[in-house]
């Protein structure tokens, strides 16, 4: 397995960019099953591990794409099969974001059951509450899901319980090709919800109120391909802005759109972090200490969940005492206890974690236990005393791009070793031992 080494100490400076947004590109790849013709060309496509499985799973569909530069060309006139396999679903939830547009084109889709995963249990009821309003049967049964629906889906007025991101996009994609039109109330806000609207109008789609807690869309009978660039990924951003404050440095944040950052720049502010909003970026600077904040996740605009575990890392680094709760997410605290392998002291009290800042992290072995816990744990080494070496890349690969080229980019010491490039040297190191008179020094007493 591949890992990080990261030794602490330097302040970061410089500037980093950053990439299309992983939670905005995924539904996106899902919502080009809806143009049945033309071709979607989709910019700033990030080069992640995520996107590399949606695409696998539309190709499973029969579906032509290709990858060149971040651009996505994508031709789903070609969408031979309905059903997403569970090889394919079980590697990535987002997966089933194919169920609405497989449903809203071809009347049916089948899906492998995305089930539990570390951060928690993540039920899909409201997504089948939403298909089920529209006219749909769902059955469920052998691991997969089915549904389907005579005819055209109908539009409906839904309600979701929870304001669920993977919900909002799932039923807003397949009421796009309904007939009549749907409201979604209590509507999850994220400015990936926008971006998604904002490509399906583009392909022909009429949807109003994305961003808002009510969504319309009026069905339409086909939506054809377009040309869109995906919106900046404001979690990489955000975690640019913890590199940058936890180090004391000074960092430009090329590309990160302020307007979607306003939780965590407060929060940075509160702690006492300097952060400069600009038009194409944001200038976060650190001199002095880091005061202790207490943070809830909630769903937009409130305090990003994924931000969470990076957040901690800061707190980590701050003086005083912070209470960290965490509302989206019933078990999204893996990370505290690779946290205190580094000297850290958290405690769990349900669903808050106690923070006491100021201890001095040392670096040791730690495994990334999800995407965020990865950066997050990579963010603490930046700090810590000694050599910090993170393993389990892949949750990090899911969602950050050359994450290590950028940090080294803003001079950070750091560097990704594949795990060919170990496995030479353990051998090399064997070969030298080997190699070498035996040496035996007896003490003078034995003599
Ligand atoms: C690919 C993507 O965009 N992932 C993001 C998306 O995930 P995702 O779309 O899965 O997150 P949701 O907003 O759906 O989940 C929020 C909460 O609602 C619950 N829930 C959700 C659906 C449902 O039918 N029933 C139900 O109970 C979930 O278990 C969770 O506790 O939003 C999350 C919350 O901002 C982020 O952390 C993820 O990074
Ligand atoms: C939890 C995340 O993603 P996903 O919903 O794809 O697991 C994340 O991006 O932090």
């Amino acid at each position: 397995m591949d890992k990080i080494i990261v030794r602490g100490g330097k302040a970061l400076a410089g500037n980093v960019k950053v990439s299309g947004a992983k939670n905005a590109v995924l539904p996106i790849i899902a919502a080009s099953i809806l143009a049945e013709e033309g071709t979607n060309v989709i910019h700033d496509v990030p080069a992640l591990e995520d996107v590399r499985i949606i695409c696998d799973l539309l190709k499973s569909l029969g579906i032509t794409l290709t990858y060149d530069n971040e651009v996505l060309t994508i031709q789903a006139a070609s969408l031979t099969s309905v059903e997403a396999s569970y090889e394919l679903v079980r590697k990535m939830r987002a997966s089933f974001l194919v169920m609405g547009p497989l449903l809203a084109r071809e009347g049916r889709a089948r899906v492998a059951l995305p089930g539990g995963c570390a951060i928690g249990t993540r039920p899909i009821d409201q997504h089948l509450k939403g298909f089920e309003a529209m006219g749909a049967e769902i059955k469920i049964g052998q691991g997969f899901i089915e549904a389907s629906v005579e005819g055209r889906l109908q539009g409906a007025k839904i309600y979701l319980d929870i304001a669920s991101v993977g919900a909002t996009e799932n039923i807003m994609m397949a009421a796009a090709l309904a007939e009549g039109t749907t409201v979604i109330e209590n509507a999850a806000e994220e400015p990936e919800i926008v971006d998604l609207a904002n490509f399906l109008n583009g392909m022909g789609a009429k949807i109003r109120g994305a961003g808002t807690g009510s969504i319309r869309i009026e069905g339409v009978e086909k939506l054809r391909g377009c040309t869109h660039c995906v919106i900046p990924d404001r979690i990489e951003a955000g975690t640019f802005m913890v590199a940058a404050a936890i180090t004391g440095g000074d960092v430009f944040i090329e590309n990160a759109i302020c307007d979607h950052l306003k939780s965590v720049t407060a929060k940075l502010r509160e702690m006492g972090v300097e952060v400069d909003e600009q038009e194409n970026g944001i200038r976060v600077r650190r001199k002095g200490t880091l005061r202790a904040v207490d943070v809830k996740t909630l769903p937009y605009p409130g305090f990003p969940t994924d931000m969470q575990s990076q957040m901690m890392a800061l707190l980590l680094a701050s003086e005083g005492t912070s209470i960290v709760t965490e509302t989206v997410f019933e078990n999204r605290f893996m990370h505290v206890e690779e946290f205190c392998r580094m000297n850290a002291n958290i405690k769990i009290e349900g669903r808050s974690a106690i923070v006491e800042g100021g201890a001095k992290l040392t670096g040791c072995k730690v495994a990334a236990t999800d995407l965020r816990a990865g950066a997050a744990l990579v963010l603490a080494g930046l700090v810590a005393e000694g050599v910090t070496e993170v393993g389990s890349l892949h949750h990090i690969d899911r969602g950050y791009v050359r994450f290590t080229e950028k940090l080294r980019g803003l001079g950070a010491q750091i560097e990704r070793v594949s795990a060919a490039a170990q496995a030479e040297a353990e051998a090399g190191a064997e070969e030298a031992k080997q190699a070498e008179p035996l040496k035996v020094q007896f003490s003078p007493n034995f003599a």
